[in-house]
């Protein structure tokens, strides 16, 4: 066992030196013996004694002489021998040491000098291994001794720390060293007696190792793949992550060119650009596709250096390339993106990127001069289409409408999804607003058709269309938006399925529907709203046979304002849930009166709005009200216009079994502006078909008009079920009517709308009937 820091003499390798040159010298001084004996043999006693003794003296002279210089140079070889001996140790920064193993002692051979520095050579000191060897390290140091001592190594080796040179040293207490050693001398009975080696300072080494391990753990240990590349860019070595990331293993790459992880997917030159950076900048970051080992493409961020010469082994240039898989990131950044500007149901671009693209049209018109179009679309009872068909119809119908106005615009022009069924298409570098407007024809024609949804139904819709056109409308995406939107809303109320340019008088429309909005809320606290009640005859019996009821607001501030502007205010707020439960009390109590004065056998009709429909317990208002106003149900009849009722006919069919379980008739209310067709309603247990006043509008003019009016009344009556023909308003469409032998008529030319005093008046009037319908006029108009 060894240390750096004992001073003290070592005698162990010089013993065997110093008797050798001892022995020469002996033998050089029998030779001399020799050599004088022949001499004495030839001459006389006395002569011969004084030459003898001359002789003998100048041969002792000779002899010591020559054992002086013998003497002489065998201790400057000695010298130079240890100076030998410890330049080697010195220059293999080694120290050795001696270990006398039965008193378990320990000696160092170490350099001395005196206080003036002057070198000494070789010196030996002895120390007690508890003393210097580190107390943690001691117990395994000992271990090893004992284990080479017993024959169970056949060297001893051991690592551990020393004390150092200097207790104030900057290098701390204590010094890591290697010691190595074997055995040097056996006792007579064969036993080791000493051992003796050479004691190596790996302070320094260990601090690089460890510095190295740590750099190799922490490249084992990475997530991201780290490759060393030689100089013609083949792999020098890779780490774990490199595997994991490439699919390839160490020595599948180890050696060839890093080009077999380029992609596909790029141009060679780009794979050359980083070599390229990293030749002439030393250093290459961006991001690049590579191939993994099971063909699969990924995409890389790439942070790449160049080693410098100097720190590499042989100073060859090296570069170290980090890689980490971002394609996830990228693809996560990429979903974010999509969902920042696109909507997920439709694909289509949504609001946020429809300003984006919006603002750039203007741009670019602004430049050139040219124009940008803002189409608004809305699709007609969109809102009674889902929620009578449920949500997931709805949607694909969404989508279906998407994929539709995209082919009728072209793929080049943007098409977005604001929300709900608003879709928006901006028409850029037009020449003339005339051309959104043939566009906007162009989407109502492509509408014609219906859509078909998956479940094989076919489903129409129809859009309303508003347009506003840049510079002329407005300047900036925001206000061109808004004021298509008026456009829009001015199409719906010109009766739907059309478009609107924009013009400044429609803002005032707008600020009316928001002051309208707001005024609903109070109208029916306050009392503004009542009823009036249009009655409805029989062509066959020319009878009263009941009456509608319609809802009226008569605002002290906005004036008489009439439900096709109401109404569908109402039907967003909400508030018609509330105004519809009204009218229905207020029909009923009515009807009750009407009954009370006599008038039996009437029926009388109410509206139902969609959400009544759908939403909550409207059945059970219903019952409610029968019993609080006494009206028999087979008196009440509700009015669902078609768009409600339409194609999801399971769903509704529940809802509306529920009112006929209750024994109340159930009518379709303008039949044929709809999307029904007769052997469609065989399935819902309506009793009733109201026909759109448009189609009675047309008698007389329109073949279209008749041809619709006659066909539906017969196959109506093949169902079994009542016709009544709305907005009759003159005795041609009356004896039409009559001739084709639709059930009632209710219309101008009957009445126009009574309160329900004076409907009661009218009823009473016409009761009995006199003469045949179609040659009655109507008594009021
Ligand atoms: N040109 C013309 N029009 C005629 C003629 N005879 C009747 N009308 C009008 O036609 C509409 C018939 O009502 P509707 O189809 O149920 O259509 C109604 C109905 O859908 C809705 N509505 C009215 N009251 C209510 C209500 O209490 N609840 C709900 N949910 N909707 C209502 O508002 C719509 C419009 O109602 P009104 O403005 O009262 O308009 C009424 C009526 O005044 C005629 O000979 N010629």
């Amino acid at each position: 066992m060894a240390g750096s820091a004992g001073n003290g003499a070592w005698s162990v390798p010089c013993g065997p030196l110093v008797a050798g040159a001892r022995a020469r010298l002996h033998c050089g001084a029998r030779l001399g013996r020799r050599k004088g004996s022949s001499l004495l043999s030839v001459a006389g006693p006395g002569l011969a004694i004084a030459v003898a003794a001359v002789v003998l003296l100048a041969t002792s002279c000779i002899v010591l002489f020559l054992r002086m210089r013998a003497s002489r140079r065998e201790a400057d070889r000695l010298r130079e021998r240890e100076r030998g001996f410890r330049m080697a140790l010195w220059a293999s920064n080694q120290r050795f040491w001696d270990f006398h193993v039965p008193t378990g002692r320990l000696r160092y051979l170490v350099a001395q000098h005196d206080q003036r520095g002057i070198d000494h050579g070789l010196g030996s000191e002895e120390a007690d291994p508890a003393a210097v060897i580190h107390p943690d390290d001691l117990p395994a140091a000992v271990d090893r001794m004992r284990r080479y001592v017993a024959g169970e190594t056949a060297e001893f080796s051991s690592e551990h720390r020393v004390r150092a040179d200097s207790p104030s040293g900057s290098r701390g207490d204590w010094v890591w060293i290697r010691a190595r050693g074997r055995t040097v001398e056996h006792q007579a009975d064969g036993a080791v007696l000493r051992v003796a080696g050479t004691s190596l300072d790996i302070d320094r080494n260990r601090e690089v190792e460890r510095e190295n391990r740590i750099a190799s753990e922490v490249l084992r240990s990475m997530s991201e793949a780290v490759a060393v590349l030689d100089e013609r860019f083949r792999f020098l070595s890779v780490n774990p992550a490199f595997t994991r990331i490439t699919g390839y293993a160490a020595a599948e790459v180890i050696g060839h060119g890093a080009e077999m992880l380029d992609s596909l997917q790029h141009e060679p030159a780009r794979g050359r650009g980083m070599r390229t950076g990293l030749e002439r900048e030393g250093r290459w970051s961006g991001e690049l596709w590579q191939r993994h080992g099971n063909g699969e493409e990924f995409l890389c961020a790439i942070e790449a250096a160049t080693v410098a010469a100097g720190s590499a082994p042989h100073g060859e240039r090296m570069y170290v390339v980090m890689l980490s898989d971002i394609t996830l990131q990228k693809r996560a950044e990429e979903e974010l993106r999509y969902l920042a500007n696109f909507d997920s149901l439709t694909n289509l671009p949504n609001r946020s990127l429809l300003a984006e693209r919006l603002s750039r049209a203007i741009v670019r018109a602004r430049r050139e001069g040219s124009r940008v179009a803002v189409l608004f679309l809305d699709l007609d009872r969109f809102k009674d289409i889902n929620d009578s068909l449920g949500h997931a119809t709805g949607d694909r119908i969404l989508r279906a409408v998407a994929e539709r106005l995209q082919q009728a615009v072209g793929h080049d022009q943007t098409v977005a999804r604001l929300a709900g069924d608003e879709f928006t298409v901006i028409l850029a570098d037009l020449a003339a607003p005339e051309d959104a407007e043939r566009v906007a024809r162009e989407i109502i024609m492509a509408f014609e058709a219906p859509l078909l949804s998956q479940e094989g139904q076919e489903v129409s819709v129809s859009p309303s269309i508003g347009i506003s056109v840049y510079p002329d409308h407005a300047q900036v995406p925001t206000e061109l938006l808004k004021r298509a939107d008026a456009a829009m809303y001015q199409a719906k109320a010109a009766g739907r399925r059309t478009y609107m340019r924009y013009d400044d008088s429609m803002e005032a429309t707008i600020r009316r529907r928001a002051t309208l909005a707001g005024a609903l809320h109070k109208a029916l606290d306050r009392g503004e709203l009542h009823v009036v009640y249009q009655p409805r005859q029989s062509l066959a019996t020319s009878r009263i046979t009941g009456a509608e009821a319609l809802l009226r607001w008569s605002s002290p501030e906005h004036g008489e304002i009439v439900p096709a502007e109401f109404i569908p205010l109402a039907e967003e707020n909400g508030m018609i849930l509330e105004i519809g439960e009204w009218v229905l009390r207020e029909a009923c109590l009515a009807l009750q009166r009407w009954r009370q004065h006599g008038l039996d056998g009437l029926t009388i009709s109410v509206n139902m709005s969609v959400l009544q429909l759908l939403r909550g317990d409207f059945a059970g208002v219903v019952r409610r009200v029968l019993d609080d106003t006494g009206v028999p149900p087979q008196a009440l009849e509700l009015e669902l216009t078609e768009s409600v009722l339409m194609a999801n006919a399971a769903q509704t069919a529940v809802k509306l079994h529920a009112f006929r379980e209750l024994g109340v008739s159930l009518a379709i209310d303008d039949f044929g502006t709809g999307y029904s067709s007769l052997a469609y309603l065989k399935r819902l247990p309506i009793t009733t078909i109201k026909i759109d006043q448009t189609f009675i509008a047309d008698l007389g003019h329109e073949p279209e008009g008749a041809a619709i009016t006659t066909t539906v009344v017969a196959m109506a009556h093949g169902l079994g079920l009542n016709v009544v023909a709305e907005g009759v308003e003159n005795q041609v469409q009356a004896d039409f009517l009559a001739l084709h032998h639709c059930d009632e008529i209710q219309g101008y030319w009957v009445s126009r709308p009574l309160d329900a005093v004076a409907c009661m008046a009218f009823i009473r009037n016409r009761q009995p009937p006199a003469r045949s319908a179609a040659s009655q006029p109507a008594s009021s108009p």
